[in-house]
């Protein structure tokens, strides 16, 4: 992993009206690394991704994309993302999906078909290409919506939930899929409450009420509070209100 840094979060704090959602928020994803945002329902994840997509303003603090201040269209540019709602079109076809978003992005025609196709297989969906999104399970629109991601070979991944729906086979594909993708360089920054997921981490941010309560490798710091698992850290710094 390389010490190249890629994403800079500074000091950050939003609320909602007099509601604090996000306290004090400081870290950086090195470029090549896969970071865990990891946190109970309510504890700031998506607000957070939010402000790093420049969807929202932080109430003070900054936050930097390769070097740039967000929110910065050209930085998007070069950003996969997935939010926690899919935003699909349902009465067009996967495929036709895929190419509205490559338009989006100018992809070359030539390139289209190619990309869509490589982005499809990563997902397992290549065979429902053709069919209508409102005919999908929901697992089946949560992996469109990780290959529209794919389709524009970003260097920053932002997920949101990517794998919620998904059954194990594929969610174990998927994380094959990102750490071959951050082994090639691609910075990859994911939300998730599943400690299983949170321990393929590279680094994990432990968030509680809109607290950073813990940050680090997951076995760093399983070895420092002297637990067996992420959970009963989690557990231990008094994450234990989750309302899931
Ligand atoms: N637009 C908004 N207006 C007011 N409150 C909001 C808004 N968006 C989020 N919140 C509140 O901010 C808090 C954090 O929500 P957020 O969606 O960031 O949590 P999360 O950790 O992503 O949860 P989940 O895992 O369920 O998605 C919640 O109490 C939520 O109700």
């Amino acid at each position: 992993m390389s010490t190249e840094n890629c994403i800079h979060i500074e000091n950050i704090c939003k609320s909602y009206k007099k509601q604090k959602i996000l306290n004090n928020i400081s870290f950086d994803v090195i470029k090549g690394e896969i970071f865990g945002l990891l946190g109970p329902s309510g504890s700031g994840k998506t607000t957070l991704i939010r402000l790093l997509m420049g969807m929202e303003y932080p109430n003070s603090g900054k936050i930097e994309i390769m070097g740039n201040k967000v929110p910065d269209l050209k930085t998007i540019e070069s950003i996969g993302y997935t939010a926690q709602a899919d935003a699909l079109y349902t009465d067009l076809t996967c495929e036709e999906n895929m190419k509205f978003y490559c338009q989006l992005y100018k992809i070359p025609k030539k390139e289209c078909i190619k990309k869509i196709n490589e982005a499809l297989e990563v997902v397992n969906l290549n065979e429902h290409a053709k069919k209508i999104v409102s005919t999908f399970s929901g697992g089946m629109k949560r992996r469109l919506s990780l290959a529209i991601s794919l389709v524009n070979s970003p260097k920053i991944l932002v997920l949101d939930e990517p794998t919620v729906g998904m059954d194990p086979v594929l969610r174990k594909q998927i994380w094959l899929e990102l750490e071959n993708l951050r082994n090639s360089g691609v910075s990859i920054i994911i939300t998730t409450h599943v400690m299983d997921e949170a321990m393929k981490c590279d680094r994990v941010a432990m968030l509680r009420d809109g607290n950073c309560i813990s940050l680090g490798k997951p076995n760093d710091l399983i070895k420092e509070y002297n637990c067996n698992d992420l959970e009963e850290v989690f557990l231990k710094l008094g994450g234990d209100k989750d309302e899931n």
